[in-house]
């Protein structure tokens, strides 16, 4: 049997012969992207695409017929990207000019104040959050998560500040479902630090405490603390505020709200217990949004909706285009699509410089592998 670094030594010999070929297959992919100018011609050509990955498991041994098909579809995406990098904004595809009128109809600098649509009511996370975004917001509150996404598609507010996702519970999956029922985009984000605490009348006594108000979220971050008060009953309302304001408003003497410290002093409230959160470090997101595409200087992330055909490989298709335009995934998060038996919609944030030439590639393609792909917004992150 030969020895091991023989072996490598072959393999190596190999891999330089492939990557020799690889330089020049570059090179023949950059006259084809030439000709294509030349000649109006796409970037994308499905049915050579399709033949070519044919060809691959034809030529290949039959128990290496899927990575010679993985292989060939890895060297197409590479020559696609290179050509679209080449060929600039050249591409006719319509998001992408949608995208580049938005950047040169928005201005520079984002708005100081602007009227905003929170949930909830006065006090709320989103609240912070809008007061994060923006300077001197005009807040006006909607009871629930679906009137902020109204408020905002018919004109009422510019804008509407809602929570995606928290370091502890994760994502808030109702704002991903209504994403799919509503028209809107996405133009700036941020993150609030959240302390939950035990809020109650002045005089009540934490052994007093019966019943426990609060956000479906802010309970389950607090689930060690709560399991250390076996003889409470927990219920969950629309926000932490709200809770707060009804212990406020309640006769009884035997209840709490885990809420904030504004909302304390915002409904004459005292903390029983503070910090009560089972991790300090616990931040939420938060999204802003707008009924029209805006697009600001500086925005480097971007966030899609995607639907992918039923098919082995879509999903690792569109991971593969990320990975080719060296773009991060930020956040991943799948929801099932109501009235379809088990299909997914995919959320993706990505982190990419709007003005990159990976970008304009990546909006420039991404719709050839997806069955749906909904273009949601590119912004910035406020800290
Ligand atoms: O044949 C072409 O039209 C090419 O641009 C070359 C190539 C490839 O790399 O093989 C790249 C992109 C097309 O979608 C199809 C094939």
């Amino acid at each position: 049997m030969a020895e091991l670094s023989e072996l490598r030594q072959r393999i190596d010999q190999i891999d330089g012969k492939i990557f020799e070929l690889f330089s020049e297959r570059a090179q023949v992919s950059e006259e084809v992207a030439a000709y294509k100018r030349e000649n109006g011609m796409r970037v994308f050509d499905p049915s050579r695409e399709r033949a070519k990955v044919a060809a691959a498991a034809e030529a290949a041994p039959e128990d290496l017929e899927t990575y010679a098909q993985v292989l060939m579809e890895l060297l197409m995406e590479a020559s696609r990207s290179r050509q679209h990098a080449l060929l600039g904004d050249a591409s006719d595809d319509r998001t992408l000019a949608r995208i580049n009128a938005a950047r040169a109809a928005t201005p520079e600098l984002f708005p100081p104040s602007a009227h905003v649509s929170c949930q909830g009511v006065e006090g709320a996370y989103s609240q912070i959050a809008a007061e994060k975004i923006f300077r001197h917001p005009t807040i006006t509150y909607s009871p629930t998560f679906d009137g902020v996404f109204r408020t905002v598609e018919q004109g009422l507010a510019r804008y509407g500040v809602l929570p995606l996702e928290n370091s502890t519970a994760g994502s808030v999956n109702q704002m991903f479902d209504l994403m799919m029922e509503h028209s809107f985009h996405i133009v700036r984000t941020t993150r609030v630090k959240v302390s939950h605490n035990l809020l109650a009348k002045p005089g009540t006594a934490l052994s007093d405490v019966r019943d426990i108000y609060s956000h479906e979220q802010a309970i389950n971050q607090c689930a060690e603390f709560l399991s250390g008060l076996p003889d409470v009953r927990v219920h969950v309302c629309e926000n932490t505020a709200v809770a707060a304001k009804r212990v406020a408003e309640s006769e009884r003497a035997d209840v709490a709200a885990l809420s904030s410290r504004p909302c304390a002093e915002l409904y004459g409230l005292v903390a029983l217990s503070s910090n009560v959160q089972d991790r300090d470090n616990n931040y939420t997101r938060f999204a802003c949004i707008s009924k029209d595409l805006e697009v600001y200087p500086g925005a480097d992330r971007t966030s899609l909706m995607i639907v992918l055909p039923h098919r082995p490989g879509a999903l690792y298709k569109l991971l593969a285009k990320f990975y080719a335009l060296d773009i991060n995934i930020l956040k991943l998060e799948s929801r099932p699509i109501p009235e379809r038996d088990f299909e997914f919609m995919f959320y993706f944030d990505v982190e990419c410089p709007v003005a990159s030439p990976e970008f304009s590639s990546l909006m420039a393609t991404i719709g050839s592998l997806c069955q749906e792909c909904r273009y949601l917004g590119s912004y910035a992150e406020v800290i």
